[in-house]
């Protein structure tokens, strides 16, 4: 990880309007019912960086609003480059975004006063104490109202765990610490939309079930919650949502548990009967029958009545311990997607 900075807010001047999601230009376009309900949007939307690399290409994303969404990619696919053109930090080569409804980056003055984010770690003063940078970091957003500055603070660090370590230097904070103290800033102020580049990067399984808790807390009150992360088991943990990249291209959006449902699940059988089995199940239609090393019998998840295949093992004599169908994860999902492992250095 590079030297830590944060994308904040600050210099927006008006409000936006919550029930204006879409604004004149949009109405003239053929607007489709997902991208009216829809806190990002992007099309076609493309980055070629000045060296000749190409990004992100030509991608489609749609975030619901009230989602949490995992935007899920190896290193380097072209993750942290989206966010920053949705963020209105870069732009665009071609193609389109909107966020909460404006395109961007030309909203932005009105966009990101409503958009909390935190990009490749916090950037902090190490010589302040946690309260200090927060009530520093506010006071440098226009848009913050001074005299609820103390309160917001107090409650930012409450919400992060941090209140107990809020006088201590932010040097001697712990790397968790640190990523929690940029969250406390993103949440400063009520958000619609939370934009986490890698929110547990370097973080240890404590730190991250914290910052997860935090994220359902936020998605429960309405905020949607836009996550970047590599760690598939952390997008099924907390997301409602997943789109994944893969080298600049989208390879698949939707819900959490329709891309995980588009992968079948396998019938597992344990028995000390297993040719016996194997030999009534593919009686019985089932596919990909394979006798397992540790003897459990598996295939591939009948369509029909499993109740049925139960009791043809039964009347064959088969001794069944144990029978059910093991559930295919997003990454069951990834792998037959891409044909690949999601093996990513960490
Ligand atoms: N400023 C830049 N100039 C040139 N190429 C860049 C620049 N930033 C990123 N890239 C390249 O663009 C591609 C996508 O990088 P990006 O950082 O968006 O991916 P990522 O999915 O966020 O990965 P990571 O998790 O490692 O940050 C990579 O090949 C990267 O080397």
């Amino acid at each position: 990880m590079g030297e830590p900075s944060t994308t904040s807010v600050t210099d927006a001047t008006s409000a936006l309007d919550a029930t204006s999601a879409t604004d004149a230009t949009s109405a003239t376009d053929a607007t489709s019912a997902l991208e009216d309900g829809a806190v990002i949007h992007t099309r076609a939307l493309t980055k070629r960086y000045r060296g000749g690399q190409l990004a992100v290409d030509g991608l489609d994303l749609t975030v619901p609003a009230g989602s949490v969404f995992g935007f899920l990619g190896p290193n380097g696919s072209g993750k942290t480059t989206t966010i920053r053109m949705l963020m209105g930090l870069i732009a665009p080569t071609s193609g389109a975004a909107r966020v909460l409804g404006q395109p961007m980056p030309r909203a932005s003055r009105t966009v990101l006063p409503h958009v909390g984010a935190l990009i490749e770690g916090p950037a902090l003063y190490g010589f302040l104490s946690g309260r200090e940078n927060l009530t520093r970091y506010d006071a440098a957003d226009p848009t913050a109202d001074p005299r609820t500055r103390r309160s917001r603070v107090e409650a930012a660090l409450e919400r992060v765990g941090l209140a107990a370590a809020a006088g201590k230097k932010a040097k001697a904070y712990s790397l968790g610490m640190k990523q929690r103290l940029g969250l406390a800033a993103a949440l400063l102020q009520p958000r619609r939309l939370l934009v986490l580049d890698e929110p547990t990067n370097g973080l240890d399984p404590q730190g991250m079930r914290e910052i997860r808790a935090l994220i359902r807390e936020l998605a429960a009150e309405g905020t949607t919650v836009f996550l970047s992360s590599h760690l598939l088991d952390e997008i099924e943990q907390v997301c409602t949502h997943a789109a994944v990249m893969a080298q600049g291209r989208l390879i698949t959006q939707g819900t959490v548990s329709d891309l995980a449902a588009g992968t079948r699940g396998r019938l597992v059988v344990t028995t000390p009967d297993a040719a016996e089995a194997a030999r009534v199940l593919k009686e019985r239609g089932v596919g990909d029958v394979v006798v397992t090393d540790d003897g459990r019998v598996t295939g591939e998840a009948p369509d029909g009545e499993l109740a049925d295949l139960t009791a043809a093992l039964v009347e064959m004599g088969v001794r069944v311990r144990g029978f059910g169908v093991e559930r295919a994860s997003l990454e069951d999902a990834f792998v037959a997607l891409t044909g690949e492992g999601f093996d990513v250095a960490g």
